[in-house]
């Protein structure tokens, strides 16, 4: 996205091929942008804000909730109209988290109460924002930030506490003059952002998979390379290992992001309570550590998780539905789950169900390793939204 806006070209290297990256693409280039791709480096060239037209087309964003809310922010900052639709799932899913802060300084967004379709009016921003967040959201930092930066404006973000910083990081590598004091971020006006090239370090949120995989399969052998383990976003590695997993890694540091190579090992797991500020540092993660859960000697309590409820299902009622049928041990609560472990997981050409949601099949197809008999997953082609190459690596795996 940043590329969209500096001058000159962002080659970005291994890039995961996901669908909300093609989504982007496709938006990116409705917006007048040249994007082109060279094996596995992906070429963006940018010709500053000024030079980003209004789409004439309405923009839609599929699936994916995260690109949705920091376009959202790039765009109104830009002083553009442009109308945003998207999936079913995303339709349900709230956006005033981004449209009422951006509104209050100074864009005219309207939409379906707080939910998409949602259209952006071409407004200029206020000269300097200050914004102090309601609630701890990465992505709503982000929409402020990145509006800030489009329209040129003074920036302040106050978030509730540090939430993951991977725009913040980014900028000061386009060269933005970032300032970074605690869960406060400052942008001076009238940034000059310059082409970068840029490595994307592979996603803990996909790997996470194949970590829980690791630790549960009797004799298994893997290493996951090239994990982004930012300190913001890998709070299910801390979680794995105080509930006793054990997890090599090798970690190196490359600009201003730390890079791992991560080798689970089959482990005894204990059962942990799970609540606060390292919540949001794994709350994409949470359906996979419910399994991990399931396997664990005693009681799991996850709690202040409310948040999942609004992901692309009800991920506290999916992940509580479909394990039960391979009879775990869980129970729903309000803002998170109870869990009894270990428990035998079973199944008997049992149908289970990913609702459309990328990281319950991700996670229910973990499940049927580790399950006695035969699991059918029937719907999988969510997965595609994340990890479209996952049941490759999977049958790759398996022996
Ligand atoms: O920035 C991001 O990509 C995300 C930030 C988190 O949201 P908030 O920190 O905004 O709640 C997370 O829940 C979401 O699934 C992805
Ligand atoms: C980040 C996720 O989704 P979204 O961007 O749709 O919120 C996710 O499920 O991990």
């Amino acid at each position: 996205m940043l590329g969209a806006i500096v001058n000159g070209t962002t080659r970005i290297t291994n890039l995961l091929n996901s669908a909300d990256v093609n989504t982007t693409r496709a938006i990116l280039t409705n917006l007048g942008v040249t994007i082109t791709e060279r094996g596995n480096i992906t070429e963006v060239v940018g010709a500053g804000v000024s030079n980003l037209h209004d789409p004439g087309i309405v923009l839609d964003m599929g699936n994916s909730g995260t690109s949705t809310r920091l376009l959202t922010g790039l765009i109104a900052g830009a002083d553009l109209d442009a109308q945003i639709i998207g999936d079913d799932s995303l339709s349900r899913r709230p956006m005033d988290r981004v449209i009422d802060p951006l509104n209050n300084v100074g864009a005219n967004i309207t939409s379906n109460n707080g939910k998409l379709p949602m259209i952006i009016h071409r407004s200029q921003l206020n000269n300097k924002i200050d914004f102090e967040l309601p609630v701890g959201s990465a992505q709503v930092k982000s929409a402020v930030l990145l509006a800030g930066i489009t329209s040129g404006s003074k920036t302040t973000v106050v978030d509730k506490f540090r939430t993951r910083n991977h725009t913040e990081i980014m900028l000061q590598q386009f060269g933005a003059e970032v300032k970074v004091d605690g869960a406060k971020i400052s942008v001076p006006a009238d940034q000059h952002l310059s082409a970068a090239d840029v490595l994307v370090p592979g996603d803990i949120s996909s790997a996470a998979f194949w970590i829980v995989a690791g630790l549960l399969v009797k004799g298994s052998n893997l290493t996951i390379k090239n994990v982004g383990i930012n300190p913001t976003r890998s709070g299910i590695i801390n979680i794995l290992r105080q509930m006793d997993a054990k997890i090599d890694i090798k970690q190196t540091s490359i600009d201003g992001e730390t890079i791992a190579d991560i080798t689970p090992r089959f482990s005894k797991l204990q059962a942990l309570n799970i609540y606060g500020e390292i919540i949001p540092t794994c709350i994409d993660e949470i359906p996979i550590i419910v399994l991990a859960a399931t396997q664990a000697t005693g009681r799991t309590i996850i709690r202040g998780a409310a948040e999942l409820k609004l992901k692309e299902s009800d991920r506290i009622l999916t992940v509580t539905s479909e394990l039960k049928k391979l009879g775990a041990q869980i129970k729903a609560t309000d803002d998170g789950f109870i869990i009894d472990g270990p428990a035998q997981l079973t199944a008997n050409k049992t149908h289970v169900s990913g609702h459309k949601d990328h990281r319950i099949a991700m996670m229910l197809a973990i499940a049927s390793l580790i399950t006695d008999g035969e699991v059918i997953l029937d719907d999988d082609d969510s997965v595609g939204i994340s990890y479209p190459t996952f049941f490759t690596e999977l049958g790759k795996l398996s022996v």
